[in-house]
Order: structure tokens, then C-alpha cells, then sequence
């Protein structure tokens, strides 16, 4: 079983997703920005949607709220309809840009928001739990992005939801703020809340996220944890000073995959790092000072999005 495979089966035992997408599509004249996405997601699951610019992250998030309508297949929100999921409170959405009130009053914006729903968080909780208590009564054209970003997430917090879609939410926020939201969201996520949030870093989804969900061109290449997507990957750079190697000589070693050679000095991406320096150490055996460590999520990300024609 390779590791989409294992995220697929062990969200699937879980009993009522969360979410789930089965063969979703969408078009934009020639444009596949969704293009068969089958996704389950079990609740209590805090799930990094990862991806390229373009990848369809947000197309996916608009759908499973409802805010797009798929040309094919399905979304449930636990077993709902988006727009029912919806009218009973059950999501909370962060999405990139979402409009707040220029004259409105911090609090009074949540507090709108919070008499749409039947069961609603106070809304001095929410300001609590998003961290933004002493902006209750600043309006909403004094705000700066960051603290835009955060009164974003008292909204989507507010309705007191099961599940909570954010897209990039932490865009805006510098990094002392990125680490307090993430100290929000870990509160909210440790009482057994669904979370699925679209990232550009991919440091937060590999502190944050229990799973990873990397999207290209419309579809999911990639699904398991942190640790299965870069295994997925294939692999292990070993770096070494290998006096007179040649590239020839490099790029004919057994499991590379990529290689640079500056000098005496080599990179190499090896799917099988053991055979590399075993060949590595027979083609060179002046080769010193050598390291070899795991591909991080960044070199995952790089390999499994990388187009097919330029992927070595
Ligand atoms: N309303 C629209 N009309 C036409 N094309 C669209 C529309 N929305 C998205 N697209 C196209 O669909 C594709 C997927 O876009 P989407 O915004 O879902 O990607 P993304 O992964 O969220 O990207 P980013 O990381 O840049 O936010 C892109 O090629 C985009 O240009």
C-alpha cells in the first residue's frame, strides 16, 4: 500500500467522515482547476491542503462550502449537503480575503455574525480564543492585515463549529502571530475539531497538520502524513567531497535521482542512498566528509509537484 493509499483506507474505517469528496471536478473554460478529487477526511483530523499556485486548493475549499458548484461528483460535510452543513453551524470558514465592515466595531462584526447561528460561542470567547480581546472596539478600516486575519478566524470560530476550512489563513501575519494562531488553532483542534487548512508553508503543515494533502493540476498526488509524503518522495540527499569525481561519473551511480557537483563537492537525491555510497565509495574511494540526511517536506514538495518533463 503506498501512502495516498494509506490515507485513504484509514480515513475511510473512520466512522461518518468529516468530509468527503468523491470524484469532484470543475472547470473554468479550458481550465481543470479541479479535476477528480476523491478525499475523505475523518473527524477530529487537522489536514494541510498543500500545493503549487493554481493547484486548486481554493476551488476545492469553495466547494466543500458550497460557495462553487461542482461540474461532477460529490461533497458530504458530515453526511450533509454543504448548505445545510452550513445552516446548522457545522463549518467555519477563513477564506483568503474575506470582506469585514469599514464602520463596524470588531466586536460588532462577530457578534453579526454570531446571531446567525442557534448555538453560537459568546462572542467575547471567540475574540478570546482568535487572541484579539483588546480589538473589540476598533473598527474595522483600523484593523492591519494580520489583525484582519484573526478577526477572520473569530468569525469562523463564532457558530462554534465541528469543522473549520481556512485558506491560507496566515498570510498576512507576521511570525510572533503565525505562532500565536497556531496556539489557538491547537486549543480548538485538542477538543476533537476538524480542521483542513490551505498552506503555502510548509513548516505549518508539517508542525500542525496530522496529514498532508499535495495537490497539482487538479488532482491529489499525494496523501499521508508528514512523514509518508516525503518517504513518497523517495528519498535522501548525501552530500560528500569526492576529489575528481565527474558528473558522468555521478549521474551513473545507482538510485540517483538529481545531483550538482560544485568543484570537489557533490549533492545527490538518491532513492537508495545505500547503493549510492557503496558505488559512491568504489567510483571514489578518496570521497570524505560525507552526510547524508532525509529529504525534507520542502524537497517532497518540490519533487511531487515538479512537472513530469523537468521532475530530473
Ligand atoms: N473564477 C475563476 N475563473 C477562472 N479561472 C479560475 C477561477 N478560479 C480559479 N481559476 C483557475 O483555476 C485554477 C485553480 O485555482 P485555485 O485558486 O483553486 O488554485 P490554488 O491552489 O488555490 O492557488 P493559490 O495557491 O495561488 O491560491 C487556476 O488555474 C486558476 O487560474
Amino acid at each position: 500500500m503506498n501512502a495516498t493509499e494509506i490515507g485513504q483506507a484509514r480515513s475511510a474505517v473512520a466512522q461518518g467522515a468529516a468530509v468527503r469528496l468523491t470524484g469532484l471536478r470543475k472547470h473554468y473554460g479550458q481550465v481543470r482547476a479541479v479535476d477528480g478529487v476523491d478525499l475523505t477526511i475523518a473527524p477530529g483530523e487537522v489536514v494541510a491542503l498543500l500545493g503549487p499556485n493554481g493547484a486548486g486548493k481554493s476551488t476545492t475549499i469553495d466547494m466543500i462550502l458550497g460557495l462553487s458548484r461542482p461540474d461532477a461528483g460529490t461533497v458530504s460535510v458530515f453526511g450533509a449537503e454543504p448548505s445545510g452543513a452550513i445552516a446548522d453551524g457545522v463549518i467555519g470558514a477563513m477564506l483568503q480575503g474575506g470582506a469585514l465592515l469599514d464602520d463596524a466595531t470588531v466586536g460588532e462584526m462577530v457578534g453579526m455574525v454570531a446571531s446567525l447561528h442557534r448555538t453560537p460561542m459568546p462572542v467575547a470567547e471567540a475574540l478570546r480564543r482568535a487572541g484579539i480581546e483588546e480589538l473589540a472596539k476598533r473598527r474595522g478600516n483600523k484593523l492591519s492585515g494580520g489583525q484582519k486575519q484573526r478577526v477572520r478566524f473569530a468569525v469562523a470560530l463564532v457558530s462554534d463549529p465541528d469543522l473549520l476550512l481556512l485558506d491560507e489563513p496566515t498570510a498576512a501575519m507576521d511570525v510572533g502571530s503565525r505562532r500565536e494562531f497556531w496556539r489557538s488553532m491547537q486549543a480548538f483542534t485538542d477538543t476533537g475539531r476538524t480542521v483542513l487548512f490551505a498552506t503555502h508553508y510548509l513548516e505549518e503543515a508539517e508542525e500542525f497538520a496530522d496529514r498532508v494533502v499535495l495537490m497539482r493540476g487538479g488532482r491529489v498526488v499525494a496523501d499521508g502524513s508528514v512523514a509518508e509524503v516525503r518517504a513518497l518522495a523517495g528519498g535522501r540527499t548525501l552530500r560528500a567531497v569526492a576529489p575528481g569525481a565527474t558528473k558522468t561519473a555521478i549521474a551513473e551511480l545507482p538510485g540517483v535521482t538529481e545531483y550538482q557537483v560544485r568543484g570537489d563537492r557533490i549533492a545527490v537525491s538518491s532513492n537508495d542512498s545505500d547503493a549510492t555510497l557503496r558505488a559512491l565509495l568504489t567510483a571514489c574511494p578518496a570521497a570524505h566528509d560525507i552526510e547524508i540526511t532525509a529529504i525534507g517536506l520542502e524537497g517532497a514538495f518540490l519533487t511531487l509537484t515538479a512537472d513530469e518533463e523537468t521532475g530530473r
